[in-house]
Order: C-alpha cells, then structure tokens, then sequence
C-alpha cells in the first residue's frame, strides 16, 4: 500500500465567548482536517491544530508523504523531524493555553496529525476499528466530563448571531450552564475553567455546584493564574470538594509546593507536557495526575506510552482539550478506550461548538450518557462531508484568523488587559 494523496485543509468554526486565564476566545477557532489516500482506495482521517505555524508545517508535509507506506510509522516521524528542523517554526504569542501550538511541540504535533490518519488507514485496510490496532479496547465507551466555562453573551465584535447558552458570570447562571450541559450529554463530573474571575468568586461557583449537584466529582482549572499562596488560600476554601485541583499555579516547583503544603491530588496540561517535563515532575513530586492530549504528546501510541509511565509512577490519567471537531473526538475516544489505567472522565470542548458546523458525515457525534461510544467501523469510523468541509474551509480563508490570540481578543472589551501571569 502506497499514499498517493494527503491534503491538510484548513478550516475555522464558530467559537463562543469563553473566558479564562489569558482573556477570552475569538469567534472562530482554528484546527485542520488530514486526508491520507492510497492506491488500493482506503482514505485515513485526521484533525490537528489551525493556527499558521502548526499549519504551514502540515501543509510542507503533504507533498512529502506521497508513496509512503502508511504502516510504516518511524519513516513518518523522520521526514516530520526533518521538515521541522528545515523549518524552525515561529513561537506563537498568546497560545499558551493551546500547548500543542508551541514551536517546541512542532514535531510532536506535526507527528500526530499525520500519525492518526496513518493508524487510520492501516486499519481500514484491515478492516478492523483503529482501537484493536492500539491493543484493543478496554471498554466500549469513554465516558467526557461537563466542561464549563464563564463567558459573555456575545461576541464584542458581533460577526453573528449570540449563541443560546446565553451570559454565564454568576453562580446561578453557572449552575444553569450545567444543568443544560448535563441534561443535553448526561456527563458524571463538572470541571469548571476559572483562572479568569475574582478567585473566591470562583471558588463559590464551585460551592454552588457541589449543592446543585451532590455527589458529582468536581475540578477547577485556572490554568496556573493563581499566585502559590492564592492556591493554597482556595485551596483552604475548597477543603474537599475537589476531585482533583487541576493547574491552579504555574510551574513544576509551584505545584510540587502546593501539593506539599495542601496534601491536594493536582492535574496538569500546562507543566508536564512531554515527556522531559514528565521526568521531572516525578523528581519533584508536583502532579499526581497527568491530562494527556494525543495532539501534542506525539500520537495515539506516545498517549499509550504515557499512560503506562504514569501507571509505573502511580499516577493518574485523563484527557485535555482544546476547541476541536469529532475526528479529534473520535481519536481521542480510540486511544482512552485503549488506556487500562485512564481513571477520570475525559476533557471535551465539543458541546460548546455549533450542530451544523461538523465536517463529518452525519453531523455532531452523540455524547450518551456523558460517554462516546465506540462503533465496529473499521478505522475511526468516520467519513467526511465534502460541503461542509468546503464551508468550514470558505470561513478559514474570510475569518481573519490565523493565530489564536485571546489576549488581543479580550482587549477588545477591556483596552487594558494584559497578558500577566499570575494575575490573581
Ligand atoms: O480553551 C480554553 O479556554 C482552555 O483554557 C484551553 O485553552 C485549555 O488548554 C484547556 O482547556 C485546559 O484544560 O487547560
Ligand atoms: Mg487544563
């Protein structure tokens, strides 16, 4: 089997105004839709990030990959190590909360987009689903968490209708946000993104949630906006409500002091990253549970080779997520399905993007009881929807976006903000 085609397609889809650490989300956010076609006819399907660095690395690729084996993955990780070198992709401002766009993850990221359409193909071509590729599924379905964020109404721009979940700043109108989250999905667990209100303000959120919702796991994530000594002081005001605390200051020693001085189970997606920063939280002691993201930890098998460190390393696993569509959903099902010690309901953003914007034949994929299940298809199971991937695509090129900035985007409301960190 040889590739005789790949095609990376840019594509923007509309994103609400959501708030957190570094200001507010754009309207539209960015991601790329991968084809890998073969001469025998089986297409392979992937989804990476859209902003212009990880773009144009993707885009140089294309060309690169054709006659490939698409078995034959460590050719694939070469000509990626090769074309980034000859690249040296730009830093990206204002992406530090899309960790899989930093220059130092090129490779990975690059990698991981290609590698999901290639595990795609290889297992279309046998005609078995992607996950008995990844040693077979633990569990036939993957249960997501409800992810909550504050946000405004509308967008300060406007560039199209409010979306319907409406303004979510107060406690009442979190808990609203919730209840219409948990009865649309039928999500186990709440994580609620802070890091962008007055902490105690967040901190009640929580309290308020905890009522609404006895006996419902609860995580706040700040993303590392809170100062050591704010932590610990919410860290006082939360007491046991937590499931677990996840990155609520910056750094590996801030978080290892915090756990010290709190006894609190910390997550992470900011200070561990790959696997060097890996070793050195064990050093330290800093998180006890690890949120994996296939997109820049290199590929759905490094997700596995994480997960089994943290398993020799005792510690926890789940999932992060950015903005993103269902082939990255899918993926991201394929792999946790195939991780024995995945011990906490995985991240997704997916509620928060809009039903009729999905490149997928058949439209949103359905979350049932807080879970996305898994099919016999072979691959991932998915086929794409050519006018939507031309309308999504058509958006890309008029939105205006091409880095994900939301700094500059929430100095359109307030001309003041800064990117400081951390701010509270
Ligand atoms: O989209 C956001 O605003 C999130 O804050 C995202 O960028 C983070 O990477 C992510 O969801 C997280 O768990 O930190
Ligand atoms: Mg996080």
């Amino acid at each position: 089997m040889k590739i005789t085609r790949v095609t990376v397609t840019p594509i923007a889809f509309r994103d609400p105004p959501l708030l957190n650490a570094s200001g507010i989300h754009e309207p539209f956010a960015l991601r790329s839709i991968i084809e890998v076609e073969t001469d025998n006819g089986y297409l392979g399907l992937g989804e990476s990030y859209g902003d212009a660095p990880a773009l144009a690395i993707q885009q140089q690729l294309q060309s690169q990959l054709i006659g490939m084996d698409p078995f034959n993955l460590n050719h694939l990780r070469a000509v990626v190590k090769a074309t980034v070198a000859a690249n040296k992709p730009a830093s990206i401002a204002g992406a530090e909360l899309a960790p899989g766009s930093h220059a130092s993850k090129a490779v990975s990221n690059a990698y991981s987009a290609f590698e999901v359409a290639f595990l795609d193909v290889q297992a279309r071509s046998m005609n078995l689903p992607l996950v008995d590729l990844l040693g077979g599924a633990v569990r036939d379905r993957v249960p997501f968490s409800a992810y909550l964020f504050f946000k405004y109404a509308q967008h300060a721009d406007s560039p199209y209708a409010p979306d319907s979940w409406g303004e979510a700043l107060s406690e009442e109108q979190i808990v609203a946000q919730a209840r219409r989250m948990i009865e649309a999905y039928g999500f186990k667990s709440i994580k609620l993104k802070a890091g962008a209100l007055d902490p105690e303000h967040e901190v009640a959120c929580i309290k308020a949630l905890k009522k609404a919702f006895p006996g419902y796991p609860l995580r706040i994530d700040p993303n590392g906006n809170w100062s050591l000594e704010t932590s610990i002081r919410m860290a006082g005001l939360l007491g046991d409500d937590l499931q677990y605390y996840e990155d609520p200051t910056p750094g590996l020693e801030g978080m290892a002091e915090l756990h010290k001085r709190t006894g609190l189970p910390l997550a992470t997606n900011m200070v561990v990253t790959d696997f060097d920063e890996f070793r050195r939280s064990v050093a330290l002691n800093s998180v006890q549970i690890v949120l994996a993201d296939h997109h820049y930890w290199g590929g759905l098998r490094d997700t596995q080779a994480l997960a089994k460190m943290c398993d020799t390393f005792g510690l926890g696993v789940s999932m992060h997520s950015n903005s993103h569509l269902g082939i990255s959903l899918m993926a991201m099902t394929h792999v946790a399905a195939a991780v024995p010690n995945l011990d906490f309901a995985c991240d997704t953003h997916y509620p928060w993007q809009e039903p009729d914007e999905e490149v997928i034949k058949g439209g949103k994929l359905p979350i049932i009881d807080g879970c996305v299940h898994l099919t016999r298809e072979p691959g991932l199971g998915l086929e794409l929807d050519y006018d939507q991937l031309g309308k999504l695509n058509d958006q890309f090129l008029t939105c205006g976006i091409r880095q994900r900035d939301d700094v500059r985007q929430m100095q359109k409301y307030k001309p003041e903000w800064r990117a400081v960190k951390p701010r509270y």
